[in-house]
């Protein structure tokens, strides 16, 4: 079945936590429309970029593209940016049920509010291994009041600018600003504008939801908790989890999970949703959304104070969090036993040439100009650094524990060339950034595949003995994944989609900052590329039908 949206997207004012900013939206609306197939559909978009005078891209993210790598929507590494007054149209087939998301991949232009979800579900006849009464999605972010140039702007100069805490988080796009802040004034900032009343999720006592919830967070590492109410977590990426019960959930930007949410509490009144930031010391106010118990008033407030989040800086539950993380037994997908390769990425924070930038292996990301799916397809080799990044540094001397002592790094588009059909081993590697005992987490998205995550760890990798606690037995498959402060995490992956990914951080100011590599595999197999990403750089001189 051919699932097909026509989007119309472009600046306009909004006041998603009452403070009143440009905002990305699509048809009028951000979190943008929810796309709803079932596996197998093909989905079609038409993108009207109607930004007037901005480049634009969209990624699916979670959705591996087989077969169509030039729709992964990732300016400079799958196709040109869409330019202003162009319709681009996306096609692709959603392979997988489960839970994932869209979002923009030009420059830092997702945290403007250009997001939205995917939710595919099963054939008919097929059930998942749970039950539920219905069905519900939420996005969680975090909100600045500065636009994305000021930020892309303050973060490429000298001195470094940093795009510091947000100033509130959204729950599907609603949040709530303290209008009564110094400088707000007249109509930039209302509170009683109803854009900005709390989301309000109305459910029926008695009842099972599955409530899918993702990030999209810029920034912020989040707990989300619902007052009174346990959550059984059931799904993660688009796989079904070896179920376990968490108070509070822990997640990153670029993940989402599904948890199934009983409605057996005291009916006659509502109950708080909260986020709260973690991994940072934020000054970000916990955001708040109403769970609500219908037939309550939805803006009726919980009688009770929203439940505080856990202490920002404890790693030890978010490290239990991500180690309880199963696959479903029912579900395994068994990896293969031993590696062809393993890659470890050392992140670091350095100061190249006086710019603040994040790099791996002393490789800090930039991205090409013409992008790599046509460079390497076209075999365009003057359009990107053809030595690939190093596979790893020597670490024995190197202390992860303080900044790097070696401030250096190389600028560069290089990419790694895997052989296809291989399996590849990733080691993340965290260490401390520029600022002394301090050590961020790092969400990892990896476009264009599901990885196995194998294992996480304290301290340094120990090739020797770490390998040995790998989990071989029901480790989950996901597309993103944490990197502990200080710790290591363990991924494997078949590199068995011809096209050029994108793995990199998450944190939209991260990437800008160099914090990514790009992964080759099987490029002669690509078949014939669509002239619609070819309108920049050098692709342009191939982009005759
Ligand atoms: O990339 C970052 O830069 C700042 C800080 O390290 C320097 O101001 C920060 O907290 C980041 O996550």
């Amino acid at each position: 079945r051919i699932r097909e949206y026509k989007w119309d997207v472009k600046y306009e004012y909004r006041s998603p936590d009452c403070y009143k900013k440009l905002v990305i939206t699509i048809n009028g609306r951000t979190p943008g429309p929810t796309i709803l197939a079932q596996q197998g559909d093909t989905v079609v978009v038409h993108v009207k970029n109607n930004l007037m005078t901005e480049n634009l891209a969209i990624h699916w993210h979670g959705i591996r593209q087989i077969g169509t790598p030039w729709f992964d929507g990732t300016e400079g590494v799958t196709q040109c940016p869409i330019l202003p007054g162009d319709t681009f149209t996306y096609q692709f087939v959603v392979d997988r049920p489960g839970t994932y998301l869209y979002h923009a991949h030009y420059g830092m232009q997702r945290e403007a509010g250009l997001y939205g979800s995917i939710r595919v579900s099963l054939p008919d006849g097929e059930s998942e291994p749970f039950g539920y009464d219905y069905d519900r999605s939420i996005i969680l972010t975090d909100w600045y009041h500065k636009s994305t140039y000021e930020q892309a702007t303050g973060l490429a100069s000298i001195p470094f600018g940093w795009v510091g805490e947000p100033q509130s988080l959204l729950i599907q796009g609603k949040g709530r600003f303290n209008c009564s802040s110094p400088g707000m004034t007249g109509d930039v900032c209302n509170t009683t504008n109803p854009e900005c009343s709390p989301y309000a999720m109305t459910v029926v006592p008695g009842m099972t939801y599955r409530l899918r919830v993702a990030s999209l967070t810029a920034l912020s590492a989040l707990s989300f908790q619902i007052e009174g109410h346990n959550m059984t977590v059931v799904e993660t990426d688009g796989h079904y989890v070896k179920p376990f019960v968490v108070q509070n959930l822990f997640i990153y930007s670029g993940e989402t999970y599904s948890v199934l949410v009983t409605t057996d509490q005291d009916p006659a009144r509502n109950y708080w949703l909260t986020t709260n930031v973690v991994s940072r010391n934020a000054t970000t106010p916990p955001g708040v959304g109403i769970l609500n118990y219908y037939p309550n008033h939805p803006r009726r407030y919980p009688p009770t104070n929203a439940p505080s989040g856990p202490i920002w800086n404890d790693v030890k539950p978010r490290l239990a969090q991500s180690q309880a993380i199963r696959a479903h037994q029912s579900f395994i997908i068994p990896p293969p036993a031993t590696s062809d390769r393993v890659i470890v990425l050392l992140n670091t924070q350095n100061n190249v040439s006086g710019y603040r930038r994040w790099s791996v292996n002393n490789v800090s990301f930039t991205l090409p100009h013409t992008p790599y799916l046509v460079g390497l397809k076209q075999n365009l080799l003057h359009t990107f650094n053809q030595v690939p990044p190093p596979d790893r540094l020597d670490l024995t001397n190197y202390d992860i524990r303080s900044p790097p002592p070696n401030p250096n790094a190389t600028i560069s588009d290089s990419i790694y060339r895997l052989k296809f059909n291989t399996t590849v081993d990733i080691i993340l590697q965290n260490a401390n950034s520029l600022v002394l005992n301090n050590s961020e987490t790092h969400p990892w998205h990896l476009h264009g595949h599901d990885f196995w995550v194998l294992g996480y760890g304290e301290g340094k990798f120990d090739m020797a003995n770490d390998t040995k606690k790998y989990n071989l037995v029901d480790p989950i498959m996901k597309n993103t994944v944490p990197v502990h402060p200080y710790g290591w995490t363990a991924l494997r992956f078949k590199a068995d989609n011809p096209g050029a990914w994108l793995f990199h951080c998450h944190i939209e100011s991260h990437f800008f900052m160099g914090m990514g590599v790009v992964f080759e595999e099987g490029i002669e197999k690509v078949g014939k590329l669509p002239s619609s990403i070819m309108g920049c750089g050098e692709a342009r001189h191939y982009n005759r039908p």
